[in-house]
C-alpha cells in the first residue's frame, strides 16, 4: 500500500507547523523549542513504521496506555560510557515541561563494539525531530528544535510525514537457516568455567548469554514484528530503535531498571524463572516449585541485595519488599522484588543509572569479576542487549522523570538477519542443559511470534 502523506492543507502537520511559526516569535532560541497540537489518535508503532527519516525510535512502557514514537533528531548525544555523560546532565537541564529523550546504553560500554553494533553508539540520547504520542483515544503531534535551530528543519521533517502502516498481520516469512552462539558444547563449557570460579570463591554469580541468529530471504520487517510481540507478551515494556532505517533493536523486556517520578524512583529485582503450563493444576507446581527453589531464591538476592546496597548512598530512604513474590507472564514466571527509594534534589538520573546498571539480574556478583567472565566467555557482543532503554526527560510538570527497562529478551535485525539475544544466571549448582534450556525458552516470545516454536522448543 502506498504511503498516505499526513500533511494535506487542513492537517495536523500543517496545523502544527502553524503552531511553531506562532511560537517560534517568541523563544529566546537558548534552550530545547517544544511545540505540540492534539491530532486523532493512530497507533505509534504502526505510524513510526511508515516514516521515512532516521533515526526511529519507539516505547510503550510496562503498563502505560500511551505509547510513543520519533522519528528524526533535533539533538543526538553520544557519550562515551554513563560514567562520562556530563552532556547528557547539561541537555537534561534545558528541556522545557513534557520533553522526553530516548535513552539507549550498550551493556558493556568498555567491550569491544561488533560491527552488527556499530551504528547504536555506547549512550545515545536522541531528542526526536517529530513526535507522536497516543493512548488509543487521544493523540498528540509535537515537533523539537534544538536551541538556536531554524524552524526550516522543522517544516521539512512534518513535511515529509507519512500516514500509519496497516495493522501487521498474516504469517512472517520462515528463516532458511539458524545458528547459535555459543553452540551447545561450548556453553557447556563456559559453564564448566563458570562452576570451577564459583569453587575458587572469585565469582558468586555470572549471567550468561546466548544469541540465536535467524537468516531470512528478504529483508526483517522489525517494526511488524514488534507489533506482535506486543500482543504476545502484555505485562512488558516494548521498544524499537533504528539509528539508520537499515538496522534496528528491539525488546519485548518484563524488567524495569528504573522509574522516576520527580524524586519518587522504583526499580525491581528480577530474577529466577520457571515456564509456565498450559494447565492450572501443573502451572500452580511451577510456580510453587519457583517459589520454593533455594537456587532460584539464592540468584534473586545477589540482585535484590545488589540494587538495594547501589541505592543507599544515593537515596533519602530505601525500601525493599518483605517477601519476594511472583510476577507472572504470558509463558514464564520469575521472582520478583519491588524497592522503592525517596531521592534528594541533588540526585538526577544519572546519578541512579551509574549506579544500577548492571544490576547482578544481567551482569553477576560480584560485578566487574562477572564483567569479565562475560566479556572472555561470550563469542559475542552483547550491545544493546541487557543494556538501559527507555526514556529520561520531564514531565508534563516540568519535573525530572524517566522510564527505563533493562533490554533483555530482545533482537537485532539487521537486513536479512535477525538475532535473538537472552541470558540466564549461573551460581553454584547451576545446571548446563536446565540453562541452555532456560535461555531457549525466552527467546520463544521471539520464535512464536515468527511461526518457529516447533523447531525452537524442540
Ligand atoms: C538475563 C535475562 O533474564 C534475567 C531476568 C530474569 C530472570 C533471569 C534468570 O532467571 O536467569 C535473568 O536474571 C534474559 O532474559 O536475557
Amino acid at each position: 500500500m502506498p504511503a498516505t502523506p499526513l500533511a494535506p492543507a487542513s492537517a495536523p502537520a500543517l496545523r502544527l507547523a502553524k503552531a511553531l511559526d506562532r511560537v517560534v516569535r517568541g523563544w529566546s532560541g537558548r534552550c530545547v523549542l517544544r511545540v505540540e497540537t492534539p491530532v486523532d489518535p493512530v497507533d505509534p508503532l504502526r505510524w513510526v513504521a511508515r516514516q521515512k527519516g532516521a533515526p526511529v525510535h519507539y516505547w510503550r512502557g510496562r503498563g502505560d496506555d500511551e505509547a510513543r514514537a520519533g522519528v528524526g533528531a533535533a539533538l543526538t548525544i553520544d557519550a562515551r560510557s554513563l560514567t562520562d555523560a556530563d552532556a547528557v546532565d547539561d541537555l537534561m537541564g534545558s528541556l522545557p515541561a513534557g520533553a522526553r529523550l530516548f535513552a539507549t546504553a550498550r551493556f558493556d560500554a568498555a567491550a569491544e563494539v561488533g560491527e552488527e553494533w556499530a551504528a547504536f553508539g555506547a549512550v545515545r540520547v536522541v531528542l526526536p525531530r517529530v513526535e507522536l504520542r497516543s493512548d488509543g483515544r487521544t493523540a498528540r503531534l509535537a515537533v523539537h528544535l534544538a536551541p538556536g535551530e531554524s524552524p526550516t528543519v522543522a517544516h521539512a521533517a512534518l513535511a515529509a510525514l507519512c500516514g500509519p502502516a496497516p495493522e501487521a498481520e498474516g504469517e512472517l516469512a520462515l528463516p532458511y537457516m539458524r545458528r547459535d552462539d555459543p553452540a551447545r558444547a561450548e556453553w557447556d563449557r563456559m559453564l564448566r568455567w563458570s562452576l570451577a570460579a564459583f569453587e575458587d570463591g572469585d565469582l558468586e554469580k555470572v549471567v550468561l548469554a546466548r544469541r540465536a541468529r535467524f537468516s531470512f530471504e528478504e529483508p526483517v520487517d522489525a517494526a511488524g514484528l514488534l507489533q506482535r510481540l506486543e500482543a504476545a507478551t502484555p505485562r512488558c515494556y516494548h521498544a524499537l530503535t533504528s539509528p539508520d532505517g537499515e538496522s534496528a533493536f528491539l525488546t519485548a523486556t518484563p524488567e524495569r531498571l528504573v522509574r522516576i517520578d520527580g524524586r519518587e524512583l522504583s526499580t525491581e529485582a528480577v530474577a529466577g524463572t520457571r515456564p509456565r503450563s498450559e494447565t492450572d493444576a501443573a502451572d500452580d507446581a511451577l510456580r510453587a516449585e519457583l517459589m520454593a527453589s533455594e537456587k532460584d531464591r539464592r540468584e534473586h538476592v545477589y540482585v535484590r541485595d545488589a540494587i538495594a546496597d547501589a541505592l543507599a548512598p544515593l537515596a533519602e530512604r530505601v525500601e525493599v519488599d518483605s517477601e519476594a513474590g511472583a510476577m507472572t507472564l504470558a509463558r514464564g514466571r520469575h521472582l520478583h522484588t519491588g524497592i522503592r527509594a525517596t531521592l534528594p534534589a541533588s540526585t538526577g538520573v544519572l546519578d541512579v543509572l551509574r549506579a544500577l546498571h548492571p544490576t547482578p539480574a544481567v551482569g553477576g556478583t560480584p560485578t566487574p569479576e562477572a564483567l569479565d567472565a562475560i566479556d572472555r566467555l561470550e563469542p559475542f557482543d552483547r550491545g544493546l542487549y541487557a543494556g538501559p532503554i527507555g526514556w529520561i526527560g520531564r514531565d508534563e510538570r516540568g519535573r525530572e522523570a524517566a522510564d527505563l527497562a533493562v533490554g533483555i529478551r530482545s533482537g537485532l535485525v539487521d537486513g536479512r538477519t535477525l538475532s535473538l539475544y537472552s541470558g540466564a544466571g549461573i551460581v553454584a549448582g547451576s545446571d548446563p542443559a536446565s540453562e541452555w534450556a532456560e535461555i531457549e525458552h525466552k527467546i520463544g516470545d521471539f520464535a512464536r511470534v515468527l511461526g518457529l516454536d516447533a523447531r525452537v522448543e524442540a
